[in-house]
């Protein structure tokens, strides 16, 4: 499932992003890129250990971790870092796929993270630059996404993606990766359509309690069956 998750960052936490990450130290990108995605991969980064994306990451993570869409649709076990990433004029990120684990080490011994599923958080206005879309393809077809600057793409970190090259301006992300407490992407894909569907009929009037109440039972029962070590 993709799914896009509007304004996940506040219009002035927003504003702080862009102004900072204006001044950073930005890096080659190949810093974090396995072997197959280096070749394919032009832009800049910042470091993981950079203060600067340590600290916009904490205001990420607390900003989906609180959000109820992010957090019903994701599940999430555990967050890797976020980082930062700028495309500028002719850079670009060809056709890869994200490794499967990913080590967080603000854990001792690092903590293994299985990459279930990808986000990238916008934080370029779309009509600041040309080209930069993020192409997904995946068994239903290929899809282009741009979205408003504080607007969150979440998709699957199985699928093949890139990001086309800019033509004018450039592309400012935070992209990060999740390990779900539900592995299966199909499984996590009815969880969050019981539970949209439960918050829907919560917010009527008329909604019987004694229903609302054996759905939200079943919700939490397959929520129990399906939820991994
Ligand atoms: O910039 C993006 O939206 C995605 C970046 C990406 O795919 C990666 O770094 O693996
Ligand atoms: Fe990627």
């Amino acid at each position: 499932m993709q799914l896009h998750i509007p304004q996940v960052l506040t219009a002035d936490q927003l504003g702080h992003f862009q102004t900072r990450l204006d001044q950073a130290d930005w890096q080659d990108g190949r810093i974090t890129a396995g072997y197959q995605s280096a070749q394919a991969k032009q832009n800049r980064q910042l470091r993981e250990s950079d203060p600067l994306a340590i600290e916009l990451g904490g205001i990420v993570e607390a900003a989906v971790l609180g959000h109820p869409t992010f957090f019903s649709a994701a599940l999430p076990r555990h967050i890797y870092p976020p980082l930062f990433n700028r495309y500028g004029i002719g850079e670009q990120f060809d056709y890869h796929v994200d490794n499967a684990v990913r080590y967080d080490r603000r854990r001792q011994p690092p903590l293994p993270v299985r990459t279930d599923l990808s986000c990238t958080l916008f934080l370029s206005e779309p009509d600041s630059y040309d080209g930069g879309g993020l192409v997904i393809r995946d068994r239903y077809g290929t899809h282009t996404v741009k979205l408003p600057a504080g607007d969150l793409l979440l998709y699957p970190a199985t699928s093949l993606h890139k990001v086309e090259p800019v033509t004018r301006g450039a592309r400012t992300a935070c992209f990060f990766w999740l390990q779900s407490m539900v592995r299966q992407d199909s499984q996590r894909e009815l969880l969050f359509e019981l539970d949209v569907n439960i918050q829907t009929l919560t917010a009527q009037d008329h909604a019987d309690p004694a229903v609302l109440l054996n759905l939200t039972g079943i919700y939490h029962n397959l929520l129990r069956q399906w939820v991994g070590e």
